[in-house]
């Protein structure tokens, strides 16, 4: 058997003296789609941001295609195919949608940044529809596909997702859904987390579950979508 695309092993996270992640385990493989649910405060978006370089760990090792990243730099992570479309999404409200994207393009050649956008134009047409829109006065749902659409830019071969049904309505995050099920089409690995417990098991092949930065379960989307401990915690029946 290969091995896996991302290895994360006995992950230590902290914020001065508060622990964040309390020895996180977990594997994706290539081209696999993988949840991590969890409450507020659970760690989900401590995890992302270790993974992209943005925090540095206590302790633990993460390895992503083959390569040790557990103490690089962001660019670098950027470079090695790790992209992320972080919670809150975080674009810049001043520039136009157009050059978000080229913004998010930044490790690739000139020559192929846009090529990479025509790329994401096809995924998103309502993107390319606003591309000379500001970004600050796009609608919730559509900063949330420049954000995705931005880290598809540099052409990761794992997509980060910190919460992309955050503060949308229903209709709109069944269309993120929708979409993002067709960039999994596209051979893209995908690692989310969510507090739609239900969205991300629907889109994903496995998931786990983060209590308090720890993992508590794990399995099958089937197997965590028919727990009735899950149902009870994070499904809302
Ligand atoms: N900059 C920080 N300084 C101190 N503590 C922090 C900081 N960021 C997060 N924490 C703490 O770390 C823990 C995990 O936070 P994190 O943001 O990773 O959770 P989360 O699962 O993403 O939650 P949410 O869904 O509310 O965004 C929480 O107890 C939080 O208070």
């Amino acid at each position: 058997m290969t091995a896996p695309l991302l290895q994360i092993e006995d992950l230590h996270v902290s914020y001065g003296h508060i622990q964040a992640l309390k020895g996180i385990s977990l594997s994706v493989r290539e081209k696999e789609v993988v949840a991590i649910l969890g409450a507020n405060g659970a760690g989900k978006t401590t995890l992302m941001r270790t993974l992209s370089g943005l925090l540095t760990p206590k302790s633990g090792k993460i390895t992503f295609a083959g390569h040790d990243t557990t103490r690089m730099g962001a660019d670098r992570i950027v470079r090695l195919g790790i992209g992320q479309s972080p919670e809150g999404r975080r674009v810049f409200g001043t520039l136009s949608v157009a050059e978000n994207l080229r913004m998010g393009g930044f490790t690739r050649p000139i020559a192929e940044i846009d090529a990479s956008c025509e790329h994401v134009y096809k995924i998103f047409p309502r993107l390319y529809e606003r591309r000379a829109q500001l970004a600050g006065t796009l609608s919730g749902g559509e900063q949330q596909m420049l954000a995705i659409g931005r880290a598809l830019v540099t052409k990761p071969r794992l997509l980060l997702l910190d919460e992309p049904s955050l503060g949308l309505a229903p209709i709109i995050v069944r269309n993120i859904f929708q979409v993002l099920r067709d960039v999994r089409e596209t051979g893209v690995t995908i690692l989310i987390v969510e507090q739609n417990a239900r969205m991300a098991l629907k889109l994903a092949d496995r998931g786990y579950v983060l209590e308090v930065g720890k993992l508590s379960h794990e399995g099958s989307s089937r197997e965590l979508l028919s727990s009735p401990e899950i149902q009870a915690a994070y499904l809302g029946h």
